[in-house]
């Protein structure tokens, strides 16, 4: 076993960490752009690009200290007829994790699949949240926003957007995420570094795709998303799995690409499955863990020597130390891989042997390797030793780029994303069809006909009510993951977001009930004036974003769009029925429905179309005034300016409604 001390005095000797702490900045690619920055306006300009870099670069020790996770097993049985539960389990995720990573290591985790290597480095990335005890701290202190800033994190999953291409999203990270003393050019050089750094320079103009849109493959996706937090300069730099889905040189690639960044002066932790011995050699430390506990923690070049000091020898000389470590968490030695090749069918005691090596393993990591690494984790290390001193500064709380930058960029990207939905033929194709439809149906209606006009108003607020309803009500449950992994990576403001959200669907929103409107108006021979037509288009407008707001609101509290979408069917049906057009004496107990519908107060401003002196026919040669049509009387048409107001505080609540749901994310 490798003596406590010679683990602890390990740390200067790592490569890594002695490169990392001579010259954090002169080997990476970022903070050296003379290397990879195209020269196009000279030295000076190059330098000041890497200048503001290398000032954006904090230094960050990584500490976590005795983690442990559990997760509340589904097992539990419930009782048939009472619903009582028994009480469950709990099942330990993370077991008693301990580790420190400083500036310019290279951290691999390894472990069989459902280990925990997700969970910790979700933990360190700091967005684990539930059962977790024990801590974790950047440079000491706990995760803050300016840590978060700081920390670039590459799921598992690649939660990318659709329809932009490699370049661009590429593009808008870096607009987003670099700091503002860099010009947008300096912004798209640095894109155009990092494309070509992981080799996307194939794939820069194809759309990244998803879904049942064809895009670029798996692994190129995977290299989109890491080359998103490579971009942001971090400081602490967490992956998990990056190379899964990966051809061996990519994937060899990457993990250099990762160690240069960590030569850098960057803290990199990554989770990887089953690395070739070309890959392992490029760790600088590991972790190695078996069912939620470690059962290594310490430089990747011990393991063999760790392992052996324990009585654990591969079976021969040539083997990767990944494949052996991994075969260890699993419980499986030389031995018993023996005697799996003597016993086919494997022998009934192998997993109970299995697990007494693991825990042989764990409790030798107990008392051989966790006790110095104890004592490394709890000493203090002041800032300016862990990299170079001179500009070691404290993180820094503050947004990358101003609210105005965040909301233009954040509205290009959206208008440039949903242009194919916003602009879709099958939704031009529904609200023309509609119109002309309906135009034809009412076509060249007359007052006379108050009931046939007043029908065709009330379709217009239930039309204009429904559709923008239910396109709203998708909005953010289908952003959610892209809004959750940018807003945890503090990009920006939740209200340059909402607004440049917003602000991006109005055209659309707007246009389709304007063409309707000039259609199915002057076809259904609604009152010929242009004041009158621009006040009923105007009246339909209104309608149109108050409904919006309320699929907003609802698809931000539900968060589901299945949920929004049934719950909205249900409240816009109440609304529409207690509108005014349908019943119109509606009982006093349910009667105040109306108030807080809105197709109520958008039917009452049909008020626009008539005048005191027009008339329908009420009898057989009677004429009657419209203003004492039944559907008209019972309105009070006569307090519209109360009528715009409350619709225009509906169209405020709705939306602060909407925004406050959505800080709860
Ligand atoms: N929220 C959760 N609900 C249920 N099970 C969970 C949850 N979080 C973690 N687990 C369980 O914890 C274990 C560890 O999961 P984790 O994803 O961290 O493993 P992993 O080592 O990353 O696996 P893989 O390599 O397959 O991705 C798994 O058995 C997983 O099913």
């Amino acid at each position: 076993m490798m003596p406590p001390n010679e683990q602890e005095s390990s740390f200067p000797k790592t490569p890594g960490a002695n490169q990392g702490v001579t010259s954090p900045v002169q080997e990476t690619r970022f903070s050296s752009p003379s290397h990879v920055i195209p020269d196009h306006d000279g030295p000076s300009h190059q330098s000041r690009q890497s200048s503001v870099l290398r000032q954006s670069l904090r230094p960050i020790i990584l500490k976590f200290e005795e983690l442990t996770y559990s997760i509340t097993s589904q097992t539990g049985k419930r009782s048939y007829w009472f619903g009582s539960q028994e009480p469950k389990p709990n099942r330990f995720v993370l077991n008693g994790v301990s580790g420190i990573v400083k500036p310019g290591e290279l951290l691999a985790m390894l472990g069989p699949s459902g280990s925990g290597k997700t969970t910790l480095v979700t933990a360190l990335a700091g967005r684990l949240h539930g059962k977790l005890s024990g801590t974790v701290s950047y440079n000491e202190e706990p995760f803050t926003s300016a840590v978060k800033r700081k920390t670039g994190f590459v799921t598992q999953e690649d939660v990318l957007y659709p329809h932009l291409t490699v370049m661009e999203t590429l593009t808008y990270t870096a607009l987003l995420r670099l700091p503002k003393e860099l010009t947008r050019k300096e912004k798209i050089e640095q894109t155009e570094t990092v494309v070509s750094d992981l080799g996307l320079n194939r794939c820069s103009n194809s759309v990244i795709g998803g879904g049942l849109v064809r895009g670029i493959s798996g692994g190129e996706r995977k290299r989109v998303s890491i080359g998103q937090e490579m971009l942001v300069n971090p400081s602490l730099l967490l992956l998990d799995e990056p190379t899964s889905g990966l051809d061996s040189t990519t994937a060899a690639r990457i993990v250099a690409t990762l160690r240069t960044l960590a030569r850098g002066g960057r803290t990199v932790v990554t989770t990887i499955h089953q690395p070739s011995s070309r890959l392992y050699r490029m760790f600088d430390k590991v972790l190695v863990l078996s069912e939620g506990s470690p059962i290594y923690s310490g430089d990747s070049g011990r393991v063999m020597e760790y392992f052996g000091s324990i009585g654990f020898q591969p079976g021969s000389s040539f083997v990767n130390p990944a494949d052996f470590v991994l075969d260890l968490a699993n419980g499986i030695t030389s031995d018993t891989k023996q005697h799996d090749q003597v016993d086919i069918n494997g022998r009934l005691d192998r997993l109970e042997e299995q697990n007494s090596v693991k825990q042989s393993l764990i409790s030798s990591y107990k008392n051989n390797l966790y006790p110095p690494l104890k004592e490394e984790v709890s000493r203090t290390y002041p800032q300016d030793q862990t990299a170079n001193g001179s500009r070691a500064k404290s993180l820094t709380n503050r947004w990358p780029t101003s609210w105005w930058m965040q909301f233009s960029v954040l509205l290009k990207r959206g208008l440039k994303e949903r242009s194919h939905e916003s602009f879709s033929g099958l939704r031009i194709f529904m609200v023309m069809s509609v119109s002309i439809l309906s135009g034809l149906l009412w076509w060249h209606s007359r007052v006379a006909h108050i009931q046939d006009q007043v029908g065709l108003l009330f379709f217009f607020s239930i039309f204009w009510g429904f559709f923008p309803l239910f396109n709203a009500i998708f909005t953010f449950p289908q952003e959610r993951p892209m809004l959750i992994k940018e807003r945890s990576s503090g990009i920006y403001r939740l209200s340059s977001y909402y607004i440049a959200r917003i602000v991006g669907d109005l055209p659309m929103e707007l246009i389709l009930p304007t063409i309707f409107v000039t259609i199915t108006y002057w076809m259904g021979g609604l009152k010929p004036s242009l004041t009158t037509f621009l006040l009923t288009l105007m009246i339909v407008l209104y309608n149109v974003l108050v409904a919006q707001g309320v699929g907003l609101a609802l698809g931000a509290i539900l968060m589901d769009a299945k949920k929004a979408a049934t719950f909205s069917s249900v409240l816009m049906l109440v609304f529409l029925l207690a509108g005014g057009y349908y019943i119109q004496h509606i009982p006093g107990f349910i009667a105040w429905l109306k108030y807080i519908s809105f197709s109520h107060y958008f039917y009452k401003l049909v008020g626009v179309q008539y005048t005191w002196d027009e008339v329908y026919e009420c009898g057989p040669g009677l004429h009657c005034s419209v203003m004492d049509y039944e559907g008209i009387k019972n309105l009070r048409i006569g307090y519209m300016m109360w009528d715009v107001l409350t619709l225009a505080l509906m169209l405020f609540l709705y939306r602060v409604l909407a925004y406050l749901a959505l800080r709860n994310l």
